[in-house]
């Protein structure tokens, strides 16, 4: 332990990989800063693509950077991985836990690979399946499990050998409403009760607002803004108005026409959206429908809300989030001046060249992976 407030450092982190057939590879991280103070729920957040899970892979040992450098509790990915890997626990996209095992076995499986002798072993995985409210479910085949009872043991199982930071990557991806909240009450009780640090990535913007004391966006590879939920969303001043237009309508007169009221500003056009920020939504709202309407493009919708992280990631990266949809403002007239060329995939598509990248490592606990070597 260092007397850095620090639990987990990088610092210009870079990685393109190699893919047959992509000129110059694909990047994935070109230049990410981040520093996770001990004992928070640290969100790196962005769309599919982003750079999140190799970030990720970095800080957890999988995965070496072209460029930068990382620490964990003051000790060097690069250079020191294997006790990297004693501080830390990993829940990666896919479970790392043997389907055909039931869930007892998974986890003193999981102690006996770090060391754990089997009466130690057998102990914590009483202990987690108590914790983690498994114990009836304990002897079953994990095969068995509903998705939220899986994803609880795959934390389990990051927890074994009681590491002082956990990287959650997507938890909650893939389950309903009910086990998503369950899981979220689970990780606020990780950091809080247990003083844990948890770094966790996530496409949902919910999800970060809810969970993360801090957030960092990242998108393209590195990191566009960070803060709190609250200290981003209260950059953006006044009220986000957003309006559809109808089909065909031409993006430059759109703007022409909105950017001439003194009411609004900010005007941002992603195919029929069009996102405004007004000192007073409701009060500007009248103006822009009627300019609109006399231009000959009357609004289909209107809508004024308080800032979201939402919009916090449209005025950083030009583009609106909605990665739950698939839908990426593929016909955003802004958007090239916000891109760097590397990535023409929208979020879920590989990149070009690419049938479905490959992670070099997406299961299991570093431990595991060691062991399996
Ligand atoms: N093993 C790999 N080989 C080739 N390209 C890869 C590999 N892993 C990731 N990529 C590419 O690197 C970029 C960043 O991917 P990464 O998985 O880190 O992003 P992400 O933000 O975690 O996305 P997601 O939310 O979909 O997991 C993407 O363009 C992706 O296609």
């Amino acid at each position: 332990m260092t007397t850095d407030p620090c639990a987990v450092r990088a610092h210009d982190l870079g990685k393109t990989y190699s893919v047959r057939g992509v000129k110059g590879g694909v990047r994935a991280l070109s230049g990410l800063d981040v520093a996770v103070q001990r004992g928070i729920v640290f969100g790196l957040l962005g769309p599919n693509g982003a750079g999140k899970s190799t970030a990720i892979k970095v800080l957890t040992t999988l995965t070496r950077p072209d460029r930068g450098t990382a620490e964990i509790e003051g000790v060097d990915v690069l250079r020191h991985p294997d006790r990297v890997r004693r501080l830390i626990g990993v829940v990666a996209q896919r479970s790392g836990s043997d389907p055909r095992a039931t869930g007892r076995e998974n986890l003193i499986l999981q102690a006996r690979l770090y060391g754990m002798g089997g009466r130690a072993a057998r102990a914590r995985a009483a202990e987690l399946l108590d914790r983690f409210d498994l114990a009836e479910v304990a002897d079953r085949l994990v095969k068995t499990y509903s998705g939220g009872t899986q994803r609880r043991l795959d934390v389990a199982l990051g927890l074994v050998h009681r590491p002082s930071v956990l990287f959650l990557d997507e938890p909650t991806t893939g389950l309903d409403p009910e086990a998503r909240t369950a899981m979220w009450a689970e990780i606020q009780r990780l950091a809080g009760d247990d003083g844990l640090t948890v770094v966790l990535t996530t496409h949902y913007l919910e999800e970060a607002d809810r969970l993360a004391q801090r957030l960092a966006i990242v998108d393209h590879g590195h990191v566009v803004a960070g803060g709190t939920p609250d200290e981003l969303k209260g950059e953006l001043r006044g009220d986000a108005v957003h309006l559809e237009l109808p089909s065909g309508t031409v993006p430059g007169e759109v703007r022409a026409v909105l950017e001439a009221l003194p009411s609004v500003r900010e005007v941002r056009i992603a195919g029929r959206g069009v996102s405004a920020r007004s000192d007073n939504g409701a009060a500007a709202v009248p103006a822009v429908l009627a300019a609109l309407e006399r231009a000959g493009m009357p609004a289909a919708a209107v809508t004024v809300a308080r800032p979201s992280l939402d919009d916090v990631f449209l005025r950083y990266t030009g583009r609106r989030y909605a990665p739950d949809d698939g839908r990426d403002d593929r016909h955003d007239d802004r958007r090239d001046d916000h891109r760097d060329g590397h990535r023409d995939d929208a979020p879920g598509a590989a990149p070009p060249g690419t049938a479905s990248p490959a992670p070099e490592a997406s299961t299991g606990t570093p431990a595991r992976q060691e062991a399996a070597k």
